[in-house]
């Protein structure tokens, strides 16, 4: 029989991070060693195997420097990571081998369909725009979802030598065509009663696809924080972004 994983959960007191607590006592391969909501607590999840962190932007980097230099695996599924945070951590994770870091924009398994359909739906759409909607407590904007989902388009779209959408646009008040990301524009939706959703609007002449995803609660996500908990010590890179290689995809 495998060992029982020992989880400590940053940002436990938060929206995702009481999920997870709730999550990682009812799984039977689990056990919950400490959650923590703040960063004087951090001491107490030594000698867990793996952190799940959601917590902000403005501390996750923080949270992955401690956490690295304690060789603690992470699952980290806060937002806004760009390039420069993540040469930062491959850089730290190069510095204390056999540590590992998942960083996830979304642990749903349906959200990562909807990006993988996306990507591969790319190519054929001179049009791809896309509109993220969420509740008015987030603190990023665009989506982490949304940026990973242009970036896949973009990709796909360079691969398959597209130029820039049609868009005859000369008179704009600032913001109403959405920000730019890899080529692809983003809008961003604040709404009660919402808690995260997205649809990828494609066009050609004469036909239209909408892929839409929607996560009803936030237990929808424990499915893939728990797999990343089970999967994340094994992943044969320091630092992998997203759930596809653990799903296949
Ligand atoms: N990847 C996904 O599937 C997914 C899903 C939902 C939310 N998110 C992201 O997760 C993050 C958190 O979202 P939320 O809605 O739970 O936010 P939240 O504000 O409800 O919770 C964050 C919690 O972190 C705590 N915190 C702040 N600094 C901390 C630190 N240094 N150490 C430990 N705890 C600290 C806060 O006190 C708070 O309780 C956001 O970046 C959000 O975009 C990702
Ligand atoms: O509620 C949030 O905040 C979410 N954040 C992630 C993102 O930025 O994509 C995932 C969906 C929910």
């Amino acid at each position: 029989m495998k060992p029982v994983i020992k989880v400590g959960v940053f940002g436990a007191l938060g929206r995702m991070g009481s999920e997870v607590v709730r999550a990682v006592e009812a799984a039977s391969d689990t056990e919950l060693v400490a959650g923590v909501d703040g960063p004087e607590e951090r001491g107490k999840v030594l000698g867990a195997d793996v952190v799940v962190d959601f917590t902000h932007p403005d501390v996750v980097m923080d949270n992955l420097r401690w956490l690295v230099a304690n060789g603690i695996h992470a699952v980290v599924g806060t937002s806004g990571f760009d390039e420069a945070k993540l040469a930062e951590l491959r850089g730290l994770l190069a510095e204390n081998p056999g540590t590992r870091v998942l960083i996830a924009p979304n642990f749903g398994i349906a959200a990562v369909l909807m990006m993988n359909f996306a990507a591969k739906a790319a190519p054929y759409f001179e049009s791809a725009e896309i509109i993220e909607l969420h509740h008015p407590n987030k603190a990023d904007a665009p989506s982490g979802t949304a940026h990973r989902t242009a970036e896949l388009i973009g990709e796909a779209r360079a691969g398959a030598g597209l130029a820039a959408p049609p868009d005859a646009t000369t008179s704009e008040i600032p913001g109403a065509r959405g920000a730019e990301v890899e080529g692809v524009r983003v809008h961003a939706l604040r709404i009660t009663g919402m808690i995260a959703h997205q649809e990828v609007v494609f066009g050609t002449h004469g036909e239209t696809l909408t892929i839409r995803h929607d996560s009803m609660n936030r237990e929808s996500f424990m499915p893939g924080v728990l797999l990343g908990v089970r999967e994340v010590a094994g992943l044969p890179e320091p630092l992998t972004i997203g759930l596809e290689p653990i799903l296949g995809l």
